[in-house]
């Protein structure tokens, strides 16, 4: 499978400046890549859009071809710095797992997620507790490509590496696409087969594309 993000230009409001210009980005399945930047220069932007959660004004997202799945759970998983936006506050966790289909012994203990915690509500757990069911949540059977985002910032460094050795294993065994942004170069190192500079990609400022 590929992903591919033709020609997007995107702003949050038309009155707004033009944060991503016809920016074309494609991914395929197996393919771990790091993506790049200054702060505030469009990283999580371009994520949300690749994932479906934002429609660009300009240009598409096409998986193999065809625009992403409106239906289901959808193949291209999104995990973001905020798990407490991620998650309906109205559930209990072992239902957000069971809704995902996500609900494998082998996960649930390589996350260190403990069997109490399932009766609990998200209000009721820590964020990193509630990260690492975001990321169990992410690798139900129908994913084919992983975006995290900066998913790791708030968790201490134990944790961190907990969370990333499974999403490695599985992402590496299931040839899963991975499309991460983080600001720590050794991780990005040590995880990506490829770094996109988003700065190299986006045409804003070009030909009078900046600002209006
Ligand atoms: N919902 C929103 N409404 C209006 N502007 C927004 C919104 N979300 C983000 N922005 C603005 O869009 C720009 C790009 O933000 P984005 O979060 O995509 O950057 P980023 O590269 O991921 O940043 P960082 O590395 O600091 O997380 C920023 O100037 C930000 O202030």
């Amino acid at each position: 499978m590929q992903i591919e993000g033709k020609n997007i230009s995107f702003r949050y409001h038309e009155r707004m400046p033009w944060i991503l210009k016809d920016v074309s980005i494609s991914i395929e399945e197996g393919e771990r890549v790091g993506l790049v930047g200054p702060s505030g220069y469009g990283k999580s932007t371009l994520m949300r859009i690749l994932s479906g959660y934002l429609e660009p004004q300009e240009g598409s997202v096409r998986l193999d071809g065809k625009p992403l799945p409106k239906k289901g759970i959808s193949p291209v998983q999104l995990i973001y710095q905020h798990p407490e936006k991620a998650i309906n506050p109205r559930w209990k966790m072992k239902k957000v797992l069971e809704e995902s289909g996500m609900f494998r012994e082998e996960v649930m203990e390589a996350l260190g997620i403990e069997r109490d915690w399932l009766n609990r509500y998200p209000r009721e757990l820590s964020g990193g507790e509630l990260q690492r069911f975001c990321v169990a949540r992410s690798l139900f059977q129908g994913t084919h490509f992983l975006f995290a985002d900066e998913m790791s910032t708030m968790l201490d460094v134990i944790t961190q590496a907990q969370i990333w050795n499974l999403m490695l294993k599985e992402v590496k065994e299931r040839r899963l696409g991975l499309l991460m942004v983080t600001h720590n170069a050794e991780l990005a190192k040590k995880v990506c087969t490829r770094i996109i500079n988003l700065k190299e990609i986006n045409h804003i400022g070009e030909n009078g594309n900046g600002a209006g």
